[in-house]
C-alpha cells in the first residue's frame, strides 16, 4: 500500500495545457476513479503518476518518494492491453515479472518458481485460472483485459493505474473487469486509480472521484457528493443524461455501503 502526493502538477505540448496546477492527496489503498470527457487529461496525469510521462512543473510522490522513473511498485494498465495474442494466458501474465526478472529470463520465461505462483495467483484474482493455457488471441475482449490486469499484477505492484480499462469493452464485459479490478484492490491493498468516461460504471465502483474539466481539477470527494450538479461541472455541455442509470446487479462496491445514492435533482446515478 502506498500513499500519493500530487503536488501542483502541470503538463504542457506546446501551446495546449492538458494538466494545469493539479493536486491531491490519497491514502493507502483507496480506489480512486478519475472522471473527464475526452482531452481532460486523464491519460497525461495517469501518465505523470506513473512517469511514462515528465510533467512540466510538479511533482507526484509515492510515499513521499519523487516518482522520476517507472518503478514495478506502480504498474500500469491500457485500454488497449498489449498482450500478446499467440501467448497463453499464463505467458503474458509471467512476463509482468519482466520489471523484477531481466529481459532474457523473462523471454526464456526463466523466472524463479516465486513468479511462476505468483503469475498463477494473479490469473486466479481475475478468475481466468482455468484458462491459464489458452492462447491469449481465443480469448474474448474482456478476459483479454483481464489477462492484462494479471500481468499488472504479477509485477507485484503497491499502485495500480489504470487508463480506460473497459472503454472498447460491451457493457456486461466492463462491469466484469471493473469487478475485477476491484477484487484486486481489495486482495491485495493496492492503492487504484482508474480513468472511466462511464459515469454509472464509475458510480457503481468507485470510492472517490477525481474530476478533470480542460485539464482542470474541478472536483474531489466521494460517492455521496457526486451530485448531478458536480458531474455538469466536470462534463461541460455533454448530454449525460444516458450516463445515469439505475444499477445495482453487482454487490462488490469497493468501500461504500450506498450503491444507488439519490443525489440532488431527483436522478438516480
Ligand atoms: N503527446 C501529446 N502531444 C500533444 N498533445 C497531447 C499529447 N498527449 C495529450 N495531448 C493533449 O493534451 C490534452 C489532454 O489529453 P489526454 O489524452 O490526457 O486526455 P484524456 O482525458 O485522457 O483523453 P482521452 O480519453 O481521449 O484519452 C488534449 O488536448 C490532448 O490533445
Amino acid at each position: 500500500m502506498s500513499k500519493i502526493v500530487v503536488d501542483n502538477l502541470r503538463k504542457t505540448y506546446g501551446d495546449t495545457v492538458a494538466l494545469d496546477n493539479i493536486s491531491f492527496e490519497v491514502p493507502a489503498g483507496e480506489f480512486v476513479i478519475i472522471l473527464g470527457v475526452s482531452g481532460s487529461g486523464k491519460s497525461t496525469l495517469l501518465r505523470c503518476m506513473s512517469a511514462l510521462t515528465e510533467p512540466t512543473a510538479g511533482q507526484v510522490l509515492i510515499d513521499g518518494e519523487p516518482m522520476t522513473s517507472t518503478k514495478p511498485e506502480v504498474a500500469m494498465i491500457f485500454q488497449q492491453h498489449n498482450i500478446i495474442g499467440d501467448m497463453s494466458a499464463y505467458s503474458n501474465a509471467l512476463s509482468g515479472g519482466i520489471n523484477r526478472s531481466s529481459f532474457l529470463e523473462s523471454v526464456l520465461q526463466l523466472q524463479d518458481n516465486d513468479e511462476k505462483q505468483q503469475a498463477l495467483e494473479a490469473l486466479d484474482t481475475v478468475g481466468l485460472l482455468e484458462e491459464a493455457e489458452q492462447k491469449s488471441r481465443r480469448m474474448s475482449g474482456g478476459q483479454q483485459q483481464r489477462v492484462g490486469i494479471a500481468r499488472a499484477l504479477t509485477q507485484e505492484p503497491e499502485v495500480l493505474l489504470a487508463d480506460e480499462p473497459v472503454a472498447s469493452l460491451d457493457p456486461g464485459s466492463a462491469q466484469d473487469v471493473m469487478g475485477y479490478l476491484n477484487r484486486a484492490a481489495d486482495e491485495r491493498d493496492l492503492t487504484t486509480f482508474i480513468s472511466l468516461h462511464q459515469v454509472n460504471i464509475a458510480r457503481k465502483y468507485g470510492q472517490r472521484f477525481i474530476g478533470l474539466h480542460d485539464g482542470e481539477k474541478v472536483f474531489d470527494g466521494y460517492r455521496e457528493d457526486l451530485t448531478l450538479d458536480v458531474i455538469d461541472e466536470i462534463y461541460g455541455d455533454i448530454d449525460t443524461e444516458g450516463m445515469f442509470v439505475s444499477h445495482g446487479e453487482n454487490e462488490s462496491n469497493r468501500g461504500s455501503t450506498d450503491n444507488q445514492t439519490s443525489p440532488n435533482r431527483g436522478a438516480t446515478l
